[in-house]
């Protein structure tokens, strides 16, 4: 865990837990616009936290709030133990932030913009020599060290920024979309580094337009919508919120198809595909009595898939981004 002297939580096990991030009644207006209006957060140390909206929600805002690249115009936030209207230097001293627009200088080599953040950051010389040789090797940079970093694909480009936040061994990293425009294999390595990071203690506060990424990453996610937030909680609790669940059976056979859907009246029928479509939870318990309802029955379906509710179905839900190409009828 870090060390700074940090307000402190309750959590679920009830032992009281550093904050990293807390925030209360941030708020945040371009002209008339409400961007932010009233977020509070809470972060505990040591975890990773998801901000995820629709394009245009505020997230990039909320992150250059609490790393002070610009003020809010209300409410209030301590970030690493500091207030950050009163002592931004401390916060920024205590934090790294890897935007949308990365502080990557193409024109110089990897190795040259590793050791220019750690003349920025007040290292030594040798100090700054010795952490970037160790980052650029941590983050298989070392053989392309020597190259400008124009030359650099967009994973190494990404690498190589995530790198250069780490040269001042920031307590809290901010990482604004850390892997759009990544391939599946890129994205799933910033997946690892990101993992890593917060198993050696540091606190990730991430927004993300995947939800597929908040759901593999964040211990807690909020949905901040129309400038507020709409819903927080693990990815678990955010599936819990709405309904949806299923299981669907599909027959081959229509006399058994028949003979199911008579004896299971709450089931949503589709008697073109004959399949069924019986609400539930997806839990042991539940799957265990419709087999062994069927076995009852003495009926077998053909095919038995499970339904639960994704993040996707929740971000579509609660935020007024529609439902493009998606009905409920999408089994996984
Ligand atoms: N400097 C600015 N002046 C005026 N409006 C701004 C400014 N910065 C952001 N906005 C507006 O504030 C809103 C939120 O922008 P922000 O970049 O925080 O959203 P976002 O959730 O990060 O979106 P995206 O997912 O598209 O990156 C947008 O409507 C944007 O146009």
């Amino acid at each position: 865990m870090p060390s700074f002297g940090m307000p402190t939580s309750s959590q679920g096990d009830g032992h009281p837990s550093p904050v990293a991030v807390s925030a209360v009644g941030l708020r945040k207006s371009y002209g008339d616009k409400a961007v932010l209006d009233g977020i509070d957060l809470a972060i505990p140390a040591g975890t990773v936290f998801a901000l995820l909206g629709p394009n245009g929600a505020g997230k990039t805002t909320a992150v250059k709030i609490l790393s002070t690249l610009i003020a809010a115009d209300g409410g209030h936030a301590q970030v690493a133990g500091h207030d950050l209207a009163a002592e931004p230097q401390a916060v920024r001293a205590a934090i790294g932030v890897t935007g949308q627009f990365s502080a990557v200088d193409g024109l110089i080599t990897g190795e040259e913009n590793m050791l220019l953040m750690a003349d920025l950051r007040h290292l030594s010389r040798r100090k700054g020599r010795q952490v970037t040789a160790e980052l650029l090797e941590r983050f298989d940079l070392t053989e392309a060290a020597k190259k400008p970093a124009s030359t650099y694909s967009g994973g190494m480009k990404r690498r190589l920024d995530i790198a250069m936040t780490l040269v001042g061994s920031p307590q809290i990293i901010f990482l604004d979309e850390p892997t759009t425009g990544l391939d599946p294999r890129a994205r799933h390595n910033m997946w690892q580094i990101i993992r890593e990071l917060v198993n050696g203690g540091v606190t990730v506060f991430l927004t993300t337009q995947y939800l597929e990424e908040a759901d593999e990453l964040a211990d807690r996610i909020a949905l901040l919508n129309g400038g507020r937030i709409a819903a927080e909680g693990s990815a678990d609790e955010l599936k819990r919120l709405i309904p949806g669940g299923h299981v669907r059976l599909r027959f081959s056979d229509p006399a058994a198809y028949r003979c199911a859907a008579s004896a299971v009246r709450e089931a949503g029928r589709h008697d073109e595909s004959l399949s069924l479509q019986i609400p539930s939870d997806g839990s042991q318990r539940e799957l265990r009595s419709i087999l062994d309802w069927m076995d009852s029955l003495g009926i077998e379906a053909d095919e038995l898939t499970v339904h639960t509710p994704d993040l996707d179905d929740v971000f579509f839900t609660l935020t007024d981004s529609g439902t493009p190409g998606r009905t409920k009828e999408d089994v996984r």
